[in-house]
């Protein structure tokens, strides 16, 4: 229905180009915050500009968030260059009834029931690497240390590509590659170029493809001789529901971007905030000694002991929310909406930045401040504001896996390893559009020498 209200005040910038620069110039240099400050203290709490090339509304602070998370003429966008790099099929991508239909198929895998049979997996995983390329070093550089880690954890548990066999762990390695390359292109500008770093991300997505779909060959003949069931893992699943193959490809390619930066991002931020704050450092490792204690040396964590570890999911959270490794979600209207007095034509994209309401002092006083404290009893957060796994039907569905692979990871750090930062490293990050540390984040570390922890 066509109404007579305003469009929101801002400006679409210079053709073309509008405000996609300089917003993605700011993130890079970690300014993310305060360009979105200086351009709601310009334009107010809803306004406008041009991103991608596409008319955007911005609609700040909780009453924004949640109107888009509930709206009906609200739906999903992806970016141009995710959709050529990951596919056009994916759960992020397809509405309505389909969309129900593939996160529910996805969602079995992802549910706290599903995640309860992967703690075991996980703690394996944990302790693989953390002997690998913690054990016996004095410098890890941690997020690429926590790439590989959340990239395995996924593979092992999401995947079940599994450790037994040498042909698994060649296809682990070739999508960790490709996976590496292609996370760069997430918001680039899609310009397939020869040399472009957008047209590496094609080349990179088009080798991953390739061994996705090798991956569900080989589990269509095993289910088909009947040696797999559909509840053994998400692609035997998708296969057994008749799901296209492509759509299986894009989902799958969606799953792995989705569920491996993200935690890896949450993780190495977590070890950089309790780095600098003592207080809760000394408070995150007494909870997890008072766990490691009622365990006999390589007994596996289990989900009882992960309800345990309250304070360092509360810290966890609190690192969600001054470092989210999503700064802003995407969305689109499908139809003329009205909101906070203005008119919001249909098409037109909606960015959603998490930090007007993650920073807001009337929210979270102190904002910059690391305080856990804050996530001990979420009800006292008010809805709608704090918002690290979005919101509505299309929320994060691997909250509660990132939530377990967290805690297992964090525990066997924090027993395990004593850190702090290395000489000549700053701890800044930038953001293209993940989170990445300067150097990585390189860390010394010392082997505590721990009686009571297992592993
Ligand atoms: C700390 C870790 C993670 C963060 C911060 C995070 C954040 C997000 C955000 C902000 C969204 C968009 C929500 C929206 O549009 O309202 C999203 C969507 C999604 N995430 Fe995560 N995520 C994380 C881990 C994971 C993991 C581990 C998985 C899978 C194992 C996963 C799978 C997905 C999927 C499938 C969607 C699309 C849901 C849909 O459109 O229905 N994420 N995530």
């Amino acid at each position: 229905k066509k109404t007579k209200l305003p469009l929101p005040p801002g400006s679409f910038g210079l053709p073309i180009i509008g405000q996609t620069l300089s917003y993605h110039r700011a993130l890079n240099v970690n300014a993310g915050e305060d360009w979105f400050r200086r351009w709601m203290t310009t334009y107010g709490p809803v306004s406008r500009l041009s991103y991608f090339n596409t008319p955007t509304a911005i609609l700040a602070g909780a009453s924004g968030n949640k109107f888009i998370f509930s709206s009906a003429a609200v739906t999903a966008k992806t970016t141009a260059s995710m959709a050529r790099m990951i596919g056009r099929r994916t759960v992020q991508d397809v509405v309505g009834d389909e969309h129900r239909r593939v996160r529910a198929l996805i969602l079995r895998f992802l549910q706290p029931d599903a995640c309860k049979r992967y703690v075991a997996g996980m703690d394996a995983e944990v302790r693989r690497h953390l002997d690998a390329q913690w054990k016996g070093r004095t410098t890890v550089a941690v997020m690429p240390a926590m790439k590989d880690l959340t990239f395995d954890v996924m593979c092992t548990g999401l995947f079940r590509l599994g450790r037994d066999d040498s042909e698994n762990d060649a296809i682990r390695r070739v999508l960790s590659t490709e996976f590496q390359q292609l996370v760069k292109g997430i918001s680039v500008v899609p310009l397939n170029l020869p040399f472009t770093s957008f047209s590496k991300c094609l080349a990179a997505s088009r080798r991953g493809r390739r061994a996705v779909s090798g991956i569900i060959e080989e589990r269509r003949a095993k289910l088909e001789k009947g040696q797999s069931s559909p509840a053994d893992d998400v692609v035997t699943h998708m296969i057994a529901e008749g799901l296209p193959d492509e759509d299986i490809i894009d989902n799958v390619m969606f799953l792995m971007i989705a569920a491996h930066d993200t935690t890896a991002a949450l993780l190495t931020f977590l070890i950089r905030y309790l780095d600098a704050n003592r207080d809760a450092y000394e408070k995150l490792v007494y909870e997890q000694e008072e766990i490691a204690r009622c365990k006999a040396p390589d007994e596996a964590l289990s989900w009882e002991d992960l309800s345990k570890m309250r304070y360092t999911w509360a810290a966890a959270q609190e690192t969600l929310r001054l470092v989210p490794p999503v700064f802003s979600i995407l969305r689109e209207t499908t139809d003329d909406i009205e909101f906070g007095g203005y008119r919001i034509p249909k098409g037109w994209q909606l960015l959603q930045p998490t930090s007007t309401t993650h920073w807001d002092p009337k929210i979270f006083p102190e904002p910059g401040r690391f305080d856990p404290a804050r996530f001990m009893d979420t009800s006292v957060v008010p809805p709608f504001c704090f918002i690290p796994f979005g919101g509505g039907p299309r929320m994060c569905p691997g909250n509660e896996f990132a939530r377990v692979e967290t805690l297992v990871a964090v525990h066997y750090i924090v027993t395990r390893f004593r850190w702090k930062l290395a000489p000549g490293c700053d701890g800044s990050y930038a953001r293209f559009p993940l989170p990445y540390p300067s150097q990585g984040f390189l860390i010394d570390i010392e082997t505590r020498n721990h009686q009571t922890t297992n592993g």
